[in-house]
């Protein structure tokens, strides 16, 4: 088993169902990630840590009847993988989407899905220019500054929706940028994988 795997699926304390899923994204990730780059190669040896858990532990974060999950610039899967995995062990009725524009990273994502028999819709098209996706929840992981987030969020978020865009050190800057161009509700929900790293919960996104 990889470096970390054991202990991650401890903490995450799922069924052994979606442990086999999730051991199976990661080896297919291990595979692939020569040829397509999906992680940093350097992070590659902390893929439980720094990307399993690190998306996993965002799952948790939207209200419960939120039906709608839309992860945009979902690379090789994080955090979108990971919340269709996790979503699958719960049999709810939630609709997962991810949006990536890079069509080998698309046919990696949809392979993943496949293998693990997990239901979501992958679009390999550019954010701003897919379908407005009406989303209860909007995930991004390091994809964008803030700002661009919001008018992503703009053209894909409900009405009531919510973004989750895990942020690393500099967040506090980045929402200072924000607020200059936008008037939005956040919570900084403070990582469990990066000291210094939070999730940031946003709602009520406006231009001002
Ligand atoms: C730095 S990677 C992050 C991937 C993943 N979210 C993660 O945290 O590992 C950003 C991804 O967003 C995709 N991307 C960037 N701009 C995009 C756009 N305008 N539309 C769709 N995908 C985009 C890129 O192809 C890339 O796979």
């Amino acid at each position: 088993m990889m470096n970390g795997a054991k202990e991650v699926l401890a903490q995450l304390n799922v069924s052994r169902e979606t442990s086999e899923k999730l051991l199976l994204l990661s080896s297919l990730l291990e595979k692939w990630n020569p040829k397509i780059n999906l992680v940093s190669k350097s992070s590659l040896k902390d893929l439980w840590m720094r990307h399993i858990l690190d998306s996993a532990q965002i799952y948790e974060l939207p209200p419960e009847n939120a039906q709608n999950w839309v992860d945009i610039g979902s690379g090789g899967g994080f955090p979108g993988l990971v919340i269709a995995i996790l979503s699958a062990e719960n049999a709810n009725s939630r609709k997962i989407t991810l949006i990536e524009s890079d069509q080998r990273k698309c046919a990696f994502l949809r392979t993943v899905l496949r293998e693990t028999e997990v239901p979501a819709t992958v679009l390999s098209e550019r954010i701003e220019k897919a379908d407005p996706q009406r989303a209860d929840v909007l995930s991004a992981r390091a994809l964008a500054d803030l700002s661009l987030l919001f008018e992503f969020s703009e053209r894909h978020l409900g009405e009531r929706g919510i973004a989750l865009f895990p942020k690393g050190a500099t967040w506090q800057k980045e929402v200072k940028l924000a607020q200059e161009s936008w008037s939005f509700k956040y919570d900084a929900i403070k990582s469990k994988t990066e000291p210094e790293a939070v999730i940031l919960k946003v709602g009520e996104i406006r231009r001002v």
